[in-house]
Formats: structure tokens, sequence, C-alpha cells
């Protein structure tokens, strides 16, 4: 699926927060939204998800206008993982997936056979499958990021929202989330803080400020470490990782050469 966003501002009491963003996620792509805190990157995303409305600009899925397609289709097709707010519904880790489901269903339909298997393989998408009784509310905020996610992959979206999908996971889920996504063939769009998972993950970025796209194009492009500068006020240095060989960044505090030593 294509997502397009043209000249889109988005106002919340009358303060305009997202300012003309023009972007795309091609088909099958996996791009990320990166920029300080406050910048407009979850509102960019409640906006697509259309938990928002836009004040002006246009939203297209595959080319058509997002307001022209029923809710429950959008429902169907593009699936979200929010911000972590330590949810602790008191429902099996199964029954948390299978809620992914629900788009796909009609009202009051209990879950069939199909919908078992798809929640079941979700599960073993994010290695979760051996959690499937346990109470999800008993889950630590790692494992229930990664339920969050099986929920989403059990929607069986054509696109998927990621807000700061990597909260709350070690390392080793951190890239193994990011790596279970970029393995999908959907079009992905997550904000991002880490600047070294987003240089190894997506294949487009787009930097936010203040509301704005101050920069998009490949990590090579964008992450230099003049932009970093601009947008983040750290010094840093970029380098090719010699095993991966994407862009490695490391953090130089302000007016800090060496730290110890
Ligand atoms: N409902 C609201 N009412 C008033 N201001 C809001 C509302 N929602 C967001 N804002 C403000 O809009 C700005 C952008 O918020 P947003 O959550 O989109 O930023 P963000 O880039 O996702 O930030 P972070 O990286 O900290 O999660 C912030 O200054 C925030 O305080």
């Amino acid at each position: 699926m294509e997502l397009t966003i043209n000249a889109l501002a988005v106002a919340i009491q009358n303060k305009t927060l997202v300012k003309d963003v023009s972007l795309t996620v091609r088909p099958g792509s996996f791009v990320g939204i990166l920029g300080p805190n406050g910048s407009g990157k979850s509102t960019l995303l409640r906006t697509i998800y259309r938990a928002l409305a836009p004040q002006s600009g246009a939203i297209l899925l595959n080319r058509e206008p997002l307001q022209n397609i029923k809710i429950a289709d959008t429902a169907k097709q593009i699936g979200v993982v929010g911000q972590f707010h330590s949810l602790s519904y008191n429902i099996t880790v199964l029954e948390m997936v299978l809620l992914g489901r629900t788009p796909h269903k009609r009202r009051l339909a209990g879950n069939n056979r199909e919908d078992y298997e798809i929640a079941r393989q979700s599960l073993q998408q994010v290695g979760m499958e051996h959690f499937a009784d346990r109470n999800f509310a008993t889950l630590s905020g790692g494992e229930k990021q990664r339920i969050i996610l099986a929920r989403a992959l059990a929607q069986q979206p054509r696109l998927l929202l990621l807000d700061e999908p990597t909260n709350h996971l070690d390392i080793k889920y951190q890239l193994e989330l990011l790596a279970i996504v970029k393995s999908l063939d959907i079009s992905v769009l997550a904000v991002l803080h880490d600047l070294n998972l987003a240089a190894m993950y997506c294949d487009d970025l787009y930097i936010l400020k203040e509301g704005q796209l101050i920069a998009g194009g490949t990590p090579d492009d964008v992450l230099t470490s003049r932009l970093i500068r601009q947008v983040y006020e750290i010094d840093c240095h970029v380098m090719k990782h010699p095993r991966t060989g994407c862009l490695s960044i490391s953090y130089c505090p302000a007016g800090q050469e060496r730290i110890t030593g």
C-alpha cells in the first residue's frame, strides 16, 4: 500500500502542530520519522490513523483520499502500535491478540478457527507463543509491547503505523522487533528516537522539527552530523559500521571533547 501525504497541516486548540508536511511511503517500504520531543511526530501519526482531523492538506492511501474511505475499511488496512501507556487489561494474551481480528469480523461475531490460527502465528512472529494463556496485565512492559505488535500483525494490515515501538524493550528485542517489522511485506511508517536503529532498518527517513519537515531521503542522505546538530543541537560522529555497512552515530555532549582521561 502506498501512503501519500500532501501539504498536511494539523491544529489543536488553534495551535498548528504539523505544518505543510508532504511525504510518501512507497509500497512495502519502511519509513522512519525522527525529530526532537514535541516536534509533532505523534500528531502526524494520529492524523493518519484518523484520531485527529487535518486542518488542511491531503492523506491518500493508494491515491484514494482518506476521507473517501469508510472508517471500517481503514481499520482493516491500517494497523497501529501506539506509545506505551502501561495497558493492564485483565484478559489473556491470546484474547488480546485476537482483538486484532475485530475489523475483519461482523459485529458480535465470535472468533473462528482462522482467527485463532492467525493470532497464534502472530504470537509466534514476536516470539511470545508460550505466553498465550498468561494474563496480559501481569506481563512486563517489554512483553506487553511485543503482544501489542502481535495484535497489530493479527489484523493483517497493509500499512503499519508505529509510535516509538521499541520503548520498553531491551536492545535484543529492539533489534528483533524492528527486524520482524522489516521482514513483513507491508508498508511501515514508524516514529523512532534511536538514530542508529533508524539507520539500520529504515529505507527512508523524514525529520520533523517544530511541526515542519526539514529533511527527507535515505538514511545516508539524512543522517549527517551537520543535520543532526541542526535538529538536536548536539555534536556527533557519523561513520559506516564495519559489519552492517549502515551508518553508526556516536554522540559528543555539547562542550565536552573528552569525558574521561
Ligand atoms: N491535545 C493537545 N492539546 C494541546 N497540545 C498538544 C496536544 N497534543 C499534542 N500537543 C502538543 O503538540 C506538540 C507536538 O506533540 P507530539 O506528541 O506530536 O510530539 P512528538 O514529536 O510525538 O513528541 P515526543 O517525541 O515527545 O513523543 C507538543 O508540544 C505537545 O505538547
